[in-house]
């Protein structure tokens, strides 16, 4: 199968490292210090033993006209980047291609297909004037949970942290068939590659539960500068965090959102990961805009569409929100 990979980062260059290597063809839509690095030597990836693979075949190239139609996208941006490769991005759709969105958060597509009462309502907050849903047919999308850590650690090389699911569902798979063709192919593309790819009757419930931990520790961190560890087992931020979800759980719920584990469980499972840095807490070491509106702003919007009180969100956004338009007037070339 032909894959255009559009973010060569972290996420984006795990995947198609290793779909290359399987032998798929992989094209990487990059810009910068990292299309030359890949042009120049392939992409390299790190593996947690230490071990290392090098996708040497592996194209990259600025131009997704140059790439041309393709079997697959993969969107590997960070949310707020989207809207930015619109343009240029229907240069890689044939009449079949299909476009993984591997993104985290509520997604822009979250209302489409999804036959609930606000079937096809774009959310605001993620796709402002619904600019992404406009030009991305909701036919073509494939949902998808990005469950492995991993960090690109100098262009062209990604080390992976964790984990190699990537979940997999149709946006109307409550509604029909959750198994087509389509997505049978692209979930054994990406085993053969390596990953564990199941295809969820319930996709929307899965993202949430994903969600329901970066909701509260991605914000909480990049305040703290703390890790995954140390939010949970400092009391206060742990008791914070699950106030936190409960909001989100009880709009969710009114969604149709189902919870198939427990605020505690969830909040167990993130404490697990350990002294990780959550990747919003990583963007604002960096001095990158964060992934808040993806996040958080996109649930806040929710709770007013439900009617759900939501003070702990909205106080925790409010203050992360400032922290990103304080670092954002610092990074401005003076
Ligand atoms: N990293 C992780 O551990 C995890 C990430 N995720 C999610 O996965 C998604 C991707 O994250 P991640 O891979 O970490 O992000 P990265 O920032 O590592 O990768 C994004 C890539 O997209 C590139 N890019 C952005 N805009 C353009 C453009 N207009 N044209 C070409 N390239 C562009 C960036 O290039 P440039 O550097 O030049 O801006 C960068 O290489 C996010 O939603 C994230 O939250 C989910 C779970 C864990
Ligand atoms: C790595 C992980 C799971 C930690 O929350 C994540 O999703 C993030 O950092 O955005």
């Amino acid at each position: 199968m032909k894959f255009a990979v559009v973010g060569a980062g972290a996420i984006g260059g795990l995947l198609g490292s290793r779909l290359s290597l399987a032998g798929e063809e992989v094209v990487f839509i990059a810009r910068n210090q990292n299309l030359a690095a890949i042009q120049r030597n392939g992409f390299r990836l790190l593996l947690e033993d230490g071990s290392e693979l090098h996708a040497r075949q592996a194209r990259a190239v600025q131009s997704m006209a140059e790439a041309g139609p393709q079997d697959v996208v993969l969107l590997t941006l960070k949310a707020h980047q989207v809207s930015e490769v619109l343009p240029d991005l229907r240069a890689l759709f044939g009449p079949q291609t299909l476009l993984v969105s591997m993104i985290n958060g509520l997604p822009w597509w979250y209302f489409q297909k999804s036959g609930g009462a606000y079937e096809g309502r774009s959310l605001e907050s993620v796709d402002p004037g619904g600019l992404i849903a406009s030009q991305i047919e909701a036919e073509r999308i494939i949902g998808s949970v990005v469950y492995p850590a991993a960090e690109l650690i100098e262009p062209g090389v990604v080390r992976l942290i964790e984990g190699n699911r990537f979940s997999l569902g149709e946006l109307d798979a409550s509604l029909g068939n959750p198994r087509t063709p389509r997505i049978e192919a692209l979930s054994q593309a990406l085993m053969r590659a390596g990953f564990k790819a199941p295809v969820s009757k319930d996709i929307r419930s899965e993202l949430w539960v994903k969600l329901w931990g970066n909701l509260c520790f991605n914000p909480i961190s990049a305040l703290s500068h703390a890790t995954l560890e140390d939010i949970c087992r400092f009391g206060p931020t742990r008791e914070l965090a699950a106030a936190m979800m409960a909001e989100a759980q009880t709009l969710a719920e009114k969604l149709g959102v189902t919870f198939k584990v427990s605020i505690e469980q969830r909040i167990a499972g993130a404490e697990a990961v350990g002294a990780h840095k959550t990747s919003m807490l990583q963007d604002l070491e960096r001095g990158r805009a964060l992934e808040l509106e993806a996040l958080v702003g996109s649930v806040l919007e929710l709770g007013r569409i439900t009617n759900t009180p939501t003070p702990h969100i909205g106080a925790i956004y409010a203050v992360t929100a400032l922290l990103a338009q304080t670092q954002a007037s610092l990074n401005k070339p003076r």
